[in-house]
């Protein structure tokens, strides 16, 4: 085998918690993470030296700048590697959009090298290498429902919630992570969600509860810069959204729909606008 092509998939936060800062600047989380079925496409290819990184998208560098560059040196350095790599990205997922999409792809370059050159590192191996890449990898290296503390990396499987159709909404703005967490002020969070009460909604697929009670504390950063995502998020649920909240660190907004066919009216609807809109499920 000299190549293969993975699926990296996007990922939703149904509930993200800030809990407190620690001194390197990086946040404690609590947060509840969803693969969903939105994917990039990663197809990897063995050289004869090098990383060659090609991405069909203009916004995303195909440079060691790019996080699968970054990932694909530091898994060759680790497994001592001598020979090169080209990566190609079929780019779906929105970029800047708090949908985990460059953490996805580093994910799937690990995995993916792992098989590729029959490095025969664990899964717990890859997390290792995975955390030094950033705060979403670990996470994307498993993907399905988990709770992620610590920054992110410490992760605990939830019963899976597949299935629910999601509507994915972007504005034409692009967020920065850093920014948003450099500007969050922890005395200024009124509520913070029920992660336990989140996790037993869950657990007894009870959407309703799941949605009053979910809460995003990053929109405390962002909704008062960018209006446009309180906007969205209320047209999402006049449209009929069960719930509807940011994902990540935005501003990418989901709302979740009782079955298909609603989040299909809704998705044709909310078309309309200057937003980027995709019609997806939990995965
Ligand atoms: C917002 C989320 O996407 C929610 O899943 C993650 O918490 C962010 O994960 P990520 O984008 O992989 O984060 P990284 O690439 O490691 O870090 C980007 C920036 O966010 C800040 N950051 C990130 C994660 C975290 N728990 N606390 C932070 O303060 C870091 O200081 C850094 O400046
Ligand atoms: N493979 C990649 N895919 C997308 N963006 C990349 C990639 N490599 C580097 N980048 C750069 O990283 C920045 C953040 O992109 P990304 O799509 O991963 O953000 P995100 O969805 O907000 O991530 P997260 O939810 O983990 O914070 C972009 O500005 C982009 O130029």
């Amino acid at each position: 085998m000299n190549s293969i092509e993975l699926e990296a998939r996007a990922k939703i936060n149904l509930s993200l918690d800030v809990t407190g800062r620690r001194d390197d600047g990086y946040h404690t989380v609590k947060m509840i993470m969803q693969t969903v079925a939105l994917h990039d496409r990663v197809m990897l290819e063995t050289a004869r030296e090098g990383i060659e990184i090609q991405c069909n998208c203009r916004w995303v560098p195909s440079n060691e700048s790019n996080i699968a560059y970054k990932a694909a040196k530091l898994l060759m350095e680790t497994a001592g590697v001598k020979t090169g790599v080209k990566i190609v990205i079929d780019k779906r997922i929105p970029v800047a959009a708090g949908l985990a999409g460059g953490s996805s792809d580093a994910a799937a370059v690990l995995k993916g090298l792992n098989t590729l050159l029959e490095l025969g590192l664990s899964t717990n191996e890859l997390i290792r290498v995975a955390k030094q890449i950033g705060a979403d990898v670990p996470y994307c290296i498993l993907g399905g429902t988990m709770l992620a503390e610590g920054i992110g990396e410490i992760l605990t499987a939830l019963s899976p919630l597949k299935g629910v159709a999601v509507v994915l909404v972007k504005p034409k703005i692009g967020v920065s992570t850093a920014w948003v967490y450099s500007n969050l002020d922890l005395k200024n969070i009124s509520r913070h969600p029920d992660t336990d009460l989140l996790i037993s909604a869950i657990k007894n697929r009870d959407l309703s509860t799941l949605c009053k009670n979910t809460q995003n504390v990053l929109e405390t950063v962002t909704i008062p810069k960018y209006g446009v995502i309180q906007r969205i998020k209320d047209t999402l649920m006049e449209l009929g959204a069960i719930g509807s909240m940011m994902s990540g660190s935005g501003p990418t907004v989901f709302g979740v729909f009782k079955n298909a066919g609603t989040a299909e009216r809704a998705y044709r609807h909310v078309r309309k606008f200057n937003w980027e809109c995709i019609l997806t499920s939990t995965y």
